[in-house]
């Protein structure tokens, strides 16, 4: 669960003072996440979110992540609209931790997407791309290429215990990564989400409601972000990509904006690229994690079965581009 921080009665009922939002009448810390406390909050005015920023979010960030939410909002792209204070200041400060209170939205994440939602999930990152694209904003992807080998330093041996003989073939992907990239063309960039799973797009039954969670969003390649959807949205319990809904997500996306040729060649590196990112980030999280912490880490082994197809994968139409 992610509830990290407690918060007293008092103290929400002098930090909603701060607001236009009335008094609470409900206030639930929720189970679901792993970076942050999130509290599901209803006043006389409404469903909100409140979040209080722990452990991995650098402050220094957090403006960045709530423009780029706001941003959104403005141009009507579903996502958690943080609320401004009577001051008209969002980030705020609760219980010794930075926090803010978000606009509630409504819809399941699904547990296992279906084709439908797939090329929904496919459209509506068009659309986010494109309402992001006069975002002036700009931060560096910390788990960009760069960040790889070093997350990757020393945790051979961890690597070697999980599947004997996987080093090796981390050791390759690295290798190919980066030399693929020295040959890489230069692709059209923006702002990014980095982090699409199904646990943070909404919908109700297949119509998309919504997304959440923007605290990787950084400035990148916009194929990457299609990459780490691929990887998240079109692989069967880890392992087995599911061509239908690949074609599914890709044909989604390209109805609202086509890929360039540049970018569509270099998609089988970006999604080995993207897989390499989570398998890297759940491996440090699969050591680093103590036995008795809130959340358990994520196996990092459905990353390296996902890095074995995209070794093999050659073009963009092994992801079913085209079909
Ligand atoms: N704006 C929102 N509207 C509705 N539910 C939300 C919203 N933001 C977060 N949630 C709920 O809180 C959970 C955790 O949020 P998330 O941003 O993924 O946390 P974390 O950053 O800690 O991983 C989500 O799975 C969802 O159930
Ligand atoms: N999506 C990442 C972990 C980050 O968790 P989130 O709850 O912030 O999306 C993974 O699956 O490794």
């Amino acid at each position: 669960m992610a509830v990290y921080t407690s918060v007293s009665d008092d103290k929400l009922a002098a930090f909603l003072s701060d607001y236009s939002l009335g008094k609470a009448v409900s206030f639930k810390g929720i189970a679901e996440g792993v970076e942050n406390s999130n509290y599901y909050l209803e006043t006389d005015k409404g469903r909100f979110i409140l979040t209080l920023f722990e452990r991995r979010a650098d402050p220094k960030d957090l403006p960045y992540f709530m423009a780029v939410k706001q941003h959104l909002a403005k141009k009507d792209f579903p996502c958690p609209e943080p609320i401004e204070g009577k001051d008209g200041v969002v980030l705020r400060e609760l219980e010794g931790r930075p926090a803010v209170i978000v606009s509630f939205l409504d819809g399941l994440s699904p547990n296992r997407p279906n084709t439908a939602q797939c090329r929904a999930l496919g459209e509506n990152l068009a659309r986010m791309h494109q309402a992001l694209q006069d975002f002036t904003m700009e931060r560096r992807n910390t788990l960009g290429p760069a960040s790889w080998p070093v997350l990757w330093k020393g945790r051979s041996a961890t690597a070697e215990d999980l599947q004997p003989g996987l080093s090796a073939l981390i050791e390759s992907d690295l290798d190919a990564t980066a030399k693929a990239r020295a040959q890489s063309p230069d692709l059209p960039r923006g702002t990014i989400h980095a982090d699409l799973f199904p646990d943070n797009a909404f919908f109700i039954g297949d119509e998309f409601s919504g997304v959440i969670d923007f605290y990787f969003a950084c400035t990148d390649a916009l194929a990457y972000d299609i990459a780490v959807c691929l990887n998240a949205w079109a692989f069967e319990d880890g392992s087995e990509y599911n061509f239908s809904k690949g074609a599914a997500l890709l044909a989604g996306y390209e109805s609202v904006r086509p890929l360039e040729p540049s970018e569509r060649d270099v998609l089988p590196t970006l999604c080995r690229g993207a897989a390499l990112r989570f398998f890297m980030t759940r491996l440090v999280d699969w050591t680093d994690t103590p036995p008795d912490a809130l959340v358990r880490p994520k196996n990092p082994l459905d990353y390296s079965a996902r890095l074995a197809f995209h070794r093999k994968a050659v073009s963009a139409s092994d992801y079913g581009y085209g079909a």
